[in-house]
């Protein structure tokens, strides 16, 4: 079989200190996927990313990157960073760092394509310091694909910008995906996981606690929420044994069922007046929610 892993980890641990990071943690990226790593703060998810730039060393297990020590050359070679915090000269202008990154590689990219890519081409001639968060941001993201990467990871890339740079930086990142190029992501926006991720991870305290497709991820969550306008009162429903909880929200009433279908046919028998019916299924947030909610009810019962 062809093997389409070009990062792992395997039963990889590593502490600071008193403090477990990661805790036998086991991760693979495939070629040309997109891999959202999700998690509470502190879950372990920039650790994992460290070490397979080998930016730190596991205390046990292993960490690969192309077959190879993360450290080696020809691997370094192959990969695009954009970490949380990056520490970039503020006098140099944005074109002169694309220079400048780009002659660390082989074949680069051109620097207008890298430019155009991350909507910088207006911001060339700009010094890196003088510019807004948001936008050293995308300068930081064109770097990260200047050596035409097989693999990019990008740790919560989308942080202080606006929604419109939000969304274009989502298209550039299909399309290197196009091109094949991999990509590991963490981020706190669910919806960024939704619009983007082929394959979701989620870690708690060290390990991966769920991981499958996006669509996988939701219906893990069993929950349907049902919203109607209905003259039928909170008690009332309260008392239907298919109903786990009652809310009302902007006159609306909102209820939480595993069984939407009994719940529905209820609904319509009880009240020939019921208006703006909805249900939707759970979506990443609620299914996240879940997730890291069994998991500590595991190891608290443990
Ligand atoms: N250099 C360090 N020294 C000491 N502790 C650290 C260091 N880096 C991370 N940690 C600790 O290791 C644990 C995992 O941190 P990590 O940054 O990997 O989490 P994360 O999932 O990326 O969190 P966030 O979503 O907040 O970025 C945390 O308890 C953190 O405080």
């Amino acid at each position: 079989m062809n093997d389409t892993r070009i990062a792992r980890l395997v039963k990889a641990r590593k502490s600071y200190g008193a403090i477990t990071a990661l805790d036998g943690i086991d991760l693979d990226v495939h070629r040309g996927e997109i891999l959202a790593l999700l998690g509470p703060n502190g879950a372990g998810k920039s650790t994992s990313i460290a070490l397979l730039l080998g930016l730190h060393r596991p205390d046990g297990g292993s960490a690969t990157l192309f077959d190879k020590d993360p450290q080696d050359i020809d691997a370094r070679r192959r990969i695009g960073v954009l970490l949380q915090a990056a520490n970039l000269p503020a006098t140099l202008k944005v074109d002169e760092l694309l220079r400048l990154t780009a002659s660390y590689y082989p074949e680069p990219r051109p620097v207008a394509e890298c430019a155009a890519l991350a909507g910088i081409t207006d911001l060339l001639s700009r010094r890196y310091g003088a510019l807004s968060g948001g936008q050293q941001r995308r300068v930081q993201f064109a770097l990260a694909m200047a050596g035409r990467p097989d693999i990019l990871f990008l740790d919560e890339p989308t942080v202080g910008m606006d929604i419109d740079a939000r969304q274009s930086l989502w298209v550039s990142i299909r399309q290197l995906v196009a091109e094949g190029c991999a990509v590991v992501l963490t981020t706190h926006y669910l919806e960024e996981a939704e619009a983007l991720a082929d394959r979701v991870c989620v870690i708690a305290k060290g390990r991966v606690v769920s991981e499958g497709s996006v669509d996988a991820m939701r219906a893990h969550v069993s929950l349907r929420r049902i919203r109607c306008v209905t003259s039928l009162g909170i008690d009332t429903l309260q008392a239907w044994p298919e109903v786990v909880s009652v809310d009302t929200k902007q006159g609306r009433t909102v209820i939480a069922t595993a069984q939407a279908e009994a719940v529905v046919r209820r609904l319509l028998d009880g009240d020939p007046g019921l208006s703006e019916l909805e249900v939707q299924r759970a979506g990443l947030a609620e299914a996240f929610q879940e997730i890291t909610r069994d998991t500590e009810n595991l190891q608290e019962a443990a």
